[in-house]
């Protein structure tokens, strides 16, 4: 073991077999933000050991896939929602594995999926009786292009803002005008903090949530959460969770063409809120992965570095859409159907292809909880998202691989030719490299306990912490 591992359990066993681990729930409509938010902690975490459980609809759990190679321990629920699919005892099987003295985790997050009802997922956790569980606090996340329209819809949205402990109000780059008066005055005394792509300072998580109960008050605390009997009854009537309404699509198919691919995106039905999952194109002796979202009106296309086989995994959300005419919609984009794609049929779906500067602030370690650089158009204070990118590497990588990615498609050039070697790699792990971290500790940060689950999701029956 190395001088830090020694260290590390030797903190443990020091902090006694009492030590309770605080469990963070971070919530938020459907594509708020929440996985980016996660790996942002993860990547900056520093020695903090995170243990995450992860809910996400569909049998392609897309959100367990994009934190898996960077989290400490994870389990994963798929196929329906944490608040319904799981009884406080359930939620507390989960989260035993992670707060086993065993696992050597600091911190759990919990991350909802973005039609959970946060109220019942705080009652599961202070309801546990698992003697380590302790409340670590709700952060809700707000899509600052989407709230003022999805709140029409979803009224529940400001109660959700308003019982949070911390709201971080994501995307301001795209911010609706007035967003930010609109939060802060749901959001009453509770702390409301801008971001660009989930940046906050981890340390506002971590350190407030590592205290114990016993070493002053709270930082993040429930006070102004209702936990009223009235409340209470309401708890297990989910036909008005958001949910009820919303479908969900999980469609796995081979390569998509692109063109055809992004002519589908150009047209998605009105219902179709949320899709995320990753596809491949290319031509047929050149492969490409793109991981893709959607949220609302809002398209983005990221090119995977490690893509693994050359399939197309989709989830699709939304609400009165006509499921099977939907799946109908994206097999017909297949090359099965839609036959091969030539080099310039790539063009239409690179316009969808993010800038991956404002990514690579996930990788950098110097960041800020808003309030310093950059004042965006509804004057809202966030760090300058280029000023993130402290590791030069990181940033070369980051303009290197997008000026690869947009030079190559166009001029048809093969240096971006799927690799074999890349086609072979299965892992969808993010690159280790990108979210390297020269002042981290040298130790990996895979589960001690369960060093599979730096590759791997596990199952909370199969998690052995005697391992
Ligand atoms: N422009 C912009 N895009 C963002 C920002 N934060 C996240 N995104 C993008 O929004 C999309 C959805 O982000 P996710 O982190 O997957 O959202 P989520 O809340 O986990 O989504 P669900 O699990 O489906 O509810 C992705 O394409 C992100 O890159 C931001 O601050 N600005």
């Amino acid at each position: 073991m190395t001088a830090s591992g020694q260290q590390r359990r030797r903190g443990a066993a020091g902090r006694g077999a009492a030590r309770r681990v605080p469990v963070v729930i971070l919530a938020g409509f459907l594509g708020a933000g929440k996985t980016t938010l996660l790996n942002h902690l993860l990547a900056g975490a520093r020695g903090t050991r995170i243990g995450v459980v992860v809910n996400d609809f569909g049998s392609v759990n897309v959100d367990a896939l994009s934190v898996a190679g960077q989290v400490d321990s994870m389990v994963s629920l798929e196929n329906g929602c944490l608040c319904c699919a799981v009884d406080a005892s359930g939620l507390d099987r989960m989260l035993s594995v992670l707060t086993d003295p065993a696992a050597e985790l600091d911190l759990v997050v919990v991350e909802a999926s973005g039609l959970a009802e946060p109220r019942s997922l705080v009652r599961l956790v202070l309801a546990s009786e698992d003697p380590y569980v302790e409340y670590g606090g709700l952060v809700e996340l707000v899509d600052a292009a989407e709230f003022p329209a999805l709140r029409e819809r979803h009224p529940e949205l400001a109660d959700q803002v308003a019982m949070a402990d911390l709201v971080v109000l994501n995307k301001v780059d795209r911010a609706a005008d007035g967003v930010a008066d609109l939060v802060r005055e749901l959001a009453g005394p509770t702390p409301v903090l801008p971001a660009e792509f989930g940046r906050i300072d981890p340390e506002l998580l971590f350190d407030r949530v590592t205290a114990a109960p016993d070493d002053g008050p709270r930082q993040l605390t429930f006070d102004d959460l209702r936990l009223a009997e009235a409340d209470a009854d309401d708890h297990d009537d989910h036909s008005t969770h958001a949910h009820a309404v919303y479908d969900t699509v999980t469609v796995e198919t081979g390569p998509l063409h692109p063109r055809r691919f992004a002519a589908f995106l150009e047209a998605r039905p009105a219902g179709l809120y949320r899709m995320k999952g990753t596809v491949t194109v290319g031509v047929p002796a050149r492969r490409e992965g793109y991981e893709v979202h959607t949220v609302g009106a809002y398209v983005r296309a990221e090119r995977v570095a490690r893509p693994g086989d050359r399939g197309s995994r989709l989830v699709l959300i939304g609400a009165g859409v006509d499921a099977e005419g939907l799946r109908a919609e994206v097999e017909k984009c297949s090359t099965a159907v839609a036959g091969e794609a030539v080099e310039q049929d790539l063009l239409p779906l690179l316009r969808y292809v993010a800038d991956p500067s404002r990514d690579a602030g996930d990788a950098g370690e110097d960041v800020d909880a808003g309030g310093v650089d950059g004042d965006t158009a509804d004057g809202l204070d966030v760090a300058d998202p280029a000023a993130d990118i402290t590791d030069p590497v990181v940033a070369a990588e980051f303009t290197a691989a997008d000026a690869v990615a947009r030079d190559d498609a166009v001029a048809g050039d093969d240096a971006v030719a799927w690799d074999d070697d890349m086609a072979r790699d299965d892992d969808m792990a993010r690159d280790d490299d990108m979210v390297a971290d020269d002042d981290a500790e040298p130790e990996p940060t895979g589960c001690v306990a369960h060093p599979e689950a730096f590759d791997t999701l596990v199952a909370p029956e199969d998690f052995d912490p005697e391992r």
